[in-house]
């Protein structure tokens, strides 16, 4: 038998302060009954995703969707159809929602996010909710308490809640050790920690996730991590934002956006250019190469999820 193909819209609508999202529950006497799901739902006959995302919205909230942008698009196998959850993150809407049809709706913290029972697709939804917009990749740096001392200020003084700890010129044991106290500090400010290497560090060092180079990522065939940690990777161009959607990345850097001292040679991408990588992008993208804050809004309005850097948190 041929599976079913259902093609969904969903919001992900965040609070004005960025801190929660709404979610409903689906009536018990459903598919996925019971479970909590992000509101929305099927696109009906030559409507685009936008267009049923306003639709499903009116339907089951009673709100008008004034601003949205593109946050992740999911492919999942169920055991009777396929499914392609196409969720947008709203920005701006009108309107009080509520349960139109009956089903329980809620503000939740993003931090409980987890603690509710999902559809098994929804996990890399989650993932994409909670993701920060800034996202810190440390500097080469040799001395150890250099190293600690900038990363700690980072996570104090600049609220920095995602790092990927990149150390090309320490060997092993080297990375190994600065990835389990990097890892504890990380802890200690509620900030997530991704390693640059192969999967198998993770086994070492119980981090969030893995960072694959691009090289890494064009090299592989399927997810090489458990859905429980992140992955992510470097990409620069439209196949390796393709691969990076075949293998399940939850979010992709695209490189470089200008030209920086680290990669004199790259060509820059521009925003132009970025921005229309960015439309096709199945997942998050941070903007990175001479990226800072002040970058940050920009990226947003072009649909990235924001910006990655090394030197603007690195002082
Ligand atoms: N809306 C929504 N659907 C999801 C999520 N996760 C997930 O697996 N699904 C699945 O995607 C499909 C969406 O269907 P739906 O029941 O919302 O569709 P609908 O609003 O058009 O309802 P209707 O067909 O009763 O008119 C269901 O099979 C549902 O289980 C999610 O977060 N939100
Ligand atoms: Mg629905």
């Amino acid at each position: 038998m041929v599976k079913r193909r259902v093609h969904v819209a969903a919001a992900a609508i965040v609070s004005e302060d960025t801190t929660q999202v709404l979610i409903a529950r689906r009536p018990s006497n459903v598919d996925q009954g019971g479970l909590w799901e992000f509101p929305g739902g099927k696109l009906a006959p030559y409507e685009t995703g936008f267009e049923a995302l306003k639709r499903e919205l009116h339907e089951e909230l009673g709100v008008e969707i004034q601003r949205a942008q593109p946050l992740i698009r999911v492919n999942h196998e169920y055991p009777d159809k396929h499914i392609l959850l196409d969720v947008w993150q709203v920005h701006a809407f009108a309107g009080e929602p509520f349960g139109r049809e009956g089903q329980a709706v809620r503000w939740v913290d993003k931090n409980d996010l987890f603690n509710y029972p999902f559809p098994a697709a929804n996990l890399p939804i989650l993932r994409a909710v909670i993701l920060p917009t800034e996202c810190l990749i440390t500097a080469e740096e040799e001395d150890e308490e250099v190293f600690f001392t900038k990363l700690e200020r980072a996570l104090v003084e600049d609220k920095v809640r995602l790092v990927q700890l990149r150390a090309k010129q320490l060997d092993r044991d080297a990375y190994l050790a600065r990835a389990e106290r990097a890892l504890t500090l990380c802890r200690q400010h509620g900030a997530r920690l991704l390693l640059n290497g192969e999967p198998e560090l993770l086994d070492k060092v119980d981090a969030d996730g893995i960072h694959l180079t691009s090289e890494r990522l064009m090299s592989l065939e399927r997810r090489p991590l458990a859905q429980g940690k992140w992955q992510s990777a470097s990409t620069h161009n439209s196949e390796q934002l393709e691969q990076a959607a075949r293998i399940g990345c939850d979010f992709v850097t695209l490189s470089p956006l200008r030209t920086t001292p680290t990669h004199p040679d790259a060509a820059p991408l521009g925003w132009h250019d970025f921005q229309q990588l960015v439309e096709t992008a199945a997942m998050p993208v941070f903007a990175l190469g001479g990226m800072t804050r002040f970058d940050a809004n920009h990226a947003r309005a072009v649909g990235a999820q924001g910006i990655a850097s090394i030197r603007d948190f690195w002082k």
